[in-house]
C-alpha cells in the first residue's frame, strides 16, 4: 500500500464525539505514525484508550503537543484561551494548530493573542456531527461528504492550509474556505439560531400545564421529534456557541422574529395564499439541497443510527 502519512505526529486536545470521529478517521485512512490523544476528563481519557483511538494518551495536553505537526482542539470553544495559553510554549516550530469549533471569528481572535508566531494557525469547522457526546459516539464515516470550513487569516502560509485541506480530503470532506465573519453569519441561520429554536421549543413544550410530560413523549412522532433530537444537543458547547457569537445569532434571531410575527399574522388573518406560498418556497429549498446530492429523500437512517442508539 502506498505509504498515506502526511503528519508524522497529530495531538487531538479533546476526545468527544468530534474528536474521536476525527482519531477513528485518521486511523481508519492511516494519516499518521502517532496520534496523540489529551483530554481533561479522566474518563473520557481511559474510554478513548480502551477504544484505541490513539497511539498515546495525556491528562496534559502539554505533553500530547509536543513535537506534533498537527494540532487540533476539539473541546468546547469557551476552553480555547486555557488551552491555547497551556500549550503555547511546547508547539514545534512549524506546527499546524487548528479546531473544530462552531463559532470562529471570536475563538480566532481569542486564540491568535495566545499563539506563537513560529505556528500556522488555520481555523477550520466540519458540518457535521449529532447531538451525542463524547468518544463512544464517534465514527469515522461522520466526516464522509460533509463540507469542513477552514478560515485561515492572512498571516497563515498557503503550504500549511493546502495541508490541512487535504487531510480534511482524505477524512472524507469537501473543504471550503472563508472569511471568520462571514462564517459565523452563515452558521447563525443554518446552525445556531435552528439549534435555539429547537430549545425554546422543547422547553415551552415542556413548561405548558395543559399538557402533560407524557404526552410531550407520547405524541412527539411529528415535527416536535426532530426538534427533541437536535434539543439534546450538548449544552456546555452550545451555551459557549451562544457566547461566542452573539452579533451573528442576535442579527439573524431579529430577522427570524420580524418574519415570525408576519407568519403570525398571516394565521390570525386566515391570509391562505401567504402561508402556501411561503411553505411552497421552502419546500423547493429542500428540494434543491437534495439535488445538490447533500441529503437523501429518506430519513438519513446511517447518522440515525449513530445518533439514536445508546446514550450517554
Ligand atoms: N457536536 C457536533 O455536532 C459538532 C461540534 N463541533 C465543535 O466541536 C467541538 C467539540 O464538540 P463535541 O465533540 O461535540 O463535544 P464533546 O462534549 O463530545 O467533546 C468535548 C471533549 O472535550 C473535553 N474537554 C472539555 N474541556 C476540556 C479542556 N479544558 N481540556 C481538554 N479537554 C476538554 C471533554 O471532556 C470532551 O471529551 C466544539 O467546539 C463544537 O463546537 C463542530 C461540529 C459539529
Ligand atoms: O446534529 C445536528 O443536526 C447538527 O446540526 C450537528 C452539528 C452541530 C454543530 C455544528 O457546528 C455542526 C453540526
Amino acid at each position: 500500500m502506498a505509504d498515506a502519512i502526511m503528519f508524522d505526529r497529530i495531538a487531538l486536545i479533546g476526545i468527544g464525539l468530534i474528536g474521536s470521529s476525527i482519531a477513528r478517521a485518521i486511523l481508519r485512512a492511516d494519516l499518521t505514525r502517532e496520534l496523540a490523544i489529551s483530554d481533561a476528563s479522566p474518563q473520557h481519557l481511559s474510554e478513548a484508550e480502551k477504544l484505541e483511538l490513539g497511539h498515546s494518551f495525556h491528562h496534559d495536553p502539554v505533553e500530547a503537543v509536543q513535537d506534533a505537526d498537527l494540532v487540533i482542539l476539539c473541546t468546547p470553544v469557551g476552553t480555547y484561551r486555557t488551552i491555547g495559553e497551556q500549550i503555547a510554549p511546547a508547539l514545534k516550530a512549524g506546527a499546524i494548530v487548528s479546531d473544530v469549533g462552531s463559532v470562529k471569528e471570536h475563538v480566532v481572535d481569542t486564540l491568535q493573542d495566545v499563539l506563537p508566531a513560529h505556528v500556522d494557525f488555520i481555523p477550520g469547522h466540519p458540518i457535521s456531527g449529532t447531538e451525542k457526546s463524547g468518544p463512544r459516539h464517534g465514527f469515522a464515516e461522520l466526516f464522509d461528504n460533509r463540507f469542513c470550513i477552514l478560515t485561515p487569516t492572512e498571516d497563515a502560509s498557503q503550504q500549511a492550509v493546502d495541508r490541512l485541506k487535504a487531510l480534511w480530503e482524505a477524512i472524507g470532506s469537501e473543504v471550503e474556505i472563508m472569511d471568520a465573519k462571514h462564517h459565523d453569519l452563515v452558521l447563525a441561520i443554518t446552525s445556531h439560531v435552528p439549534h435555539l429554536i429547537a430549545y425554546n421549543i422543547v422547553g415551552t413544550a415542556d413548561d405548558l400545564e395543559s399538557v402533560t410530560k407524557s404526552e410531550v413523549i407520547k405524541f412527539s412522532a411529528g415535527g416536535f421529534r426532530d426538534f427533541t433530537r437536535i434539543a439534546a444537543s450538548d449544552p456546555i458547547m452550545w451555551r459557549d456557541v451562544f457566547l461566542n457569537n452573539r452579533d451573528a445569532v442576535l442579527e439573524m434571531l431579529g430577522r427570524f422574529l420580524e418574519d415570525l410575527s408576519m407568519l403570525q399574522r398571516a394565521v390570525r388573518d386566515s391570509d391562505g395564499e401567504m402561508l402556501e406560498s411561503l411553505f411552497t418556497r421552502t419546500r423547493n429549498i429542500r428540494r434543491s439541497i437534495i439535488d445538490a446530492g447533500q441529503e437523501t429523500d429518506a430519513p438519513d437512517f446511517g447518522r440515525q443510527h449513530h445518533a439514536e442508539t445508546d446514550s450517554e
